[in-house]
């Protein structure tokens, strides 16, 4: 598949996400490609339809991109609670366990998602998987690299620090942290390797999700319209 017919299925997801938005809803704004495209269209229902819509961003570019489309942006601290969020993924299992965190966005996109009343998670067809089995990012304190690769190594994993595309050295999240991304081959208990990930010395987040089954429904972009999978 190219490159533009990979973008047009994500389009597909996102824009029918958005059709889920009400008028006065909080609603989260998930990062990366296949989000933006639920932020796209927002934007346009609020210029079309008018709208009372306020985003809660889950990084810097989803906020940026909210007020490029005209959504009023505000913080988690300002709403707790979260009527609706809509996120990609990078794996989605077939228990709705995720693997997030392609775009360095995780612990942001985990707070929301705590916050959330729905969730709407949205995929191309190539995220789906029996099982997980994608390297894991994690978000570590810059302090505790070292001490941090240690402890994923005893735990089974390879890591591998996160460096840039178009800077040298190591990515830093929009908490100011490093994300290794460790592979641990298939996991077989995701949510016991989350808790193991999560109570690791020196690890802000990592970037598996299996507390939001019950919230999450899946939504896959495909060339000829829409899937949704509920549980
Ligand atoms: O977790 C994320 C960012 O941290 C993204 O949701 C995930 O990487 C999917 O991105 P895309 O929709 O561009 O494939």
């Amino acid at each position: 598949m190219s490159k533009q017919d990979n973008l047009d299925i994500k389009r597909v997801a996102g824009v029918a996400a958005a059709e889920e938005v009400q008028d006065g809803m909080v609603v989260g704004l998930g990062t990366g490609s296949t989000a933006h495209y639920a932020i796209l269209r927002i934007g346009e229902r609020i210029r079309a339809e008018g709208l009372s819509v306020v985003g809660i961003p889950t990084s810097y570019q989803s906020a940026m991109r909210a007020r490029a489309a005209g959504i009023r942006v505000a913080d988690l601290a300002d709403y707790p609670e979260i009527d609706l969020t809509i996120d990609g993924a990078d794996q989605v299992d077939a228990a709705f366990n995720l693997i997030k965190g392609g775009g360095a966005a995780h612990t942001r996109e985990k707070c929301v998602a705590m916050a959330s009343k729905r969730i709407i998670t949205v995929v191309d067809p190539s995220k789906l998987s029996e099982h997980l089995n994608v390297p894991v990012p994690v978000e570590v304190v810059p302090y505790a690299a070292t001490l941090v690769e240690k402890q994923i190594e005893a735990l089974g994993g390879r890591s591998v620090l996160r460096e840039g595309v178009k800077k040298d050295g190591p990515v830093i999240t929009d908490n100011g942290n490093f994300v290794f991304d460790c592979d641990f081959g298939t996991i077989a208990d995701p949510a016991g390797l989350e808790a193991r990930l999560n109570a690791l010395t020196g690890v802000l987040t990592c970037g598996i999700f299996t507390e939001f089954a019950e919230k999450i429904c899946v939504l896959v972009g495909e060339s000829k319209g829409c899937r949704t999978l509920t549980r």
